[in-house]
């Protein structure tokens, strides 16, 4: 299903864009710079903050453009570290957006660094097994303003927890493509999107602090390292053998090992940096040794990092996190190799932070509530 908004978002245009509508109104060229300094460094939320234009051009600029497409609906806040905002989009679509914040010794949780988890898709059509976001399929793909929506989002709530060192910064410091959604599927809107964000009109925030996260569309990630963005990469792994990975993730079929494979290689000559593998832990499907054997053998060809995720259990699924134990052992392996590993001990758990769960439980209420 495709949406068209009646007004495109402001929070959708590039610097060249926005300078080429302006131009065709008789505006000259600095006008476009001011506009995206007001949205994006003094985060402006109505047109008329911006005063230093004039009252034609803001009500041009009102009848032309949707200034912020996303409404905040819910501000969750987790017992632990993670929030988690619900966004509503201009056709009521939901999608989830979590700040993720990492303590920090000697400063205050509110000081901490912060980690923005944004979505890229309503739903997703990967199907993998496990995962809530694709319970329901694929509705849309989200514009680029609306990606884009998500971080502003974030700093208009995090502005008002904790003032910023100097008003042209973002109100975090990394950001994970991991949300709903398969970025790659939506590879114009999100690249865009990230221009944006990394731009110095824009959000100005380093490529190096941007990780996007695929289930493997091979060819995607061939484009991806030609882009001049230098963003890093981290690939849905989850089965160190086609016969378990096309258990769980039917992207598999098309891609498997051997394409897969080869194509994180050249994406890590390309940008000579490492590339995160990550990998969920579910019992009894993916966690035995020999899969810790064959992904330690991965990993080491890839000179790869290594993201172990205990599973988080998801409401109709059968999936079961593994013990301690279990864990433990399979991440020995790895460790015992001298691979690079982190165990995550994963956030959030107490606010559905399994990506998909809070928008599908919302979007239940709703119909209950309709019936
Ligand atoms: C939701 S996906 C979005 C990005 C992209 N579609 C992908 O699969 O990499 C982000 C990560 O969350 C993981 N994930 C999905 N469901 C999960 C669950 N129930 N528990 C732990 N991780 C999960 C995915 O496997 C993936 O590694
Ligand atoms: S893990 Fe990623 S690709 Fe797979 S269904 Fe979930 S969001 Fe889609």
């Amino acid at each position: 299903m495709k949406f068209t908004p009646a007004k495109p978002p402001l929070t959708g245009e590039t610097l060249d864009t926005l300078t080429t509508r302006l131009r065709e109104k008789g505006e000259p060229a600095f006008r476009a710079k001011q506009i995206l300094e007001w949205v994006y460094k003094k985060r402006a939320r109505t047109w008329d903050d911006m005063t230093n234009l004039s009252k034609p051009l803001r009500t041009w600029l009102d009848e032309t453009f949707e200034l912020m497409p996303a409404s905040l609906v819910l501000g969750k806040q987790s017992t632990d570290v993670t929030d988690k905002l619900l966004l509503e989009m201009g056709d009521r679509s939901l999608i989830e957006t979590v700040i993720i914040r990492v303590p920090q010794e000697g400063v205050g949780l509110d000081e901490s660094r912060k980690t923005i988890c944004i979505s890229t898709q309503v739903g997703c059509a990967m199907a993998c097994a496990f995962c809530a976001s694709g319970l329901a399929g694929l509705k849309r793909d989200l514009n680029a303003g609306e990606i884009v929506a998500q971080l502003l989002h974030v700093c208009y709530r995090e502005d008002a927890r904790t003032p910023r060192a100097r008003m042209e910064l973002a109100s975090f410091d990394n950001i994970v493509v991991m949300g709903m959604g398969e970025p790659l599927a939506n590879y114009d809107n999100i690249i865009r999107a990230l221009t944006i964000v990394n731009a110095e009109w824009g959000l100005g925030v380093g490529a190096r602090r941007i990780t996007l996260s695929t289930s493997g569309l091979v060819p995607k990630i061939l484009k991806l390292a030609e882009e001049p963005l230098g963003i890093r990469l981290a690939i849905s792994l989850h089965g160190a053998t086609n016969e378990v990975r096309e258990k769980i993730m039917p992207v598999n079929k098309a891609y498997p090992l051997e394409k897969l494979l080869p194509a994180i290689k050249a994406f890590n000559e390309k940008h000579g940096r490492m590339v995160t593998l990550e990998f969920i832990l579910i019992e009894e499907v993916n966690d035995m040794i020999e899969q810790a054997e064959k992904l330690r053998d991965i990993a080491r060809d890839l000179h790869a990092h290594v993201n172990l995720i205990p599973y988080n259990t998801v409401e109709g699924l059968p999936w079961k996190r593994p013990s301690n134990t279990r864990l433990e052992r399979f991440a020995d392996v790895l460790r015992d190799a001298r691979i690079s590993v982190t165990l995550r001990r994963e956030k959030g758990h107490d606010i559905d932070a399994a990506c998909g769960q809070l928008r599908l439980k919302t979007e239940k209420d709703r119909e209950l509530a309709s019936a």
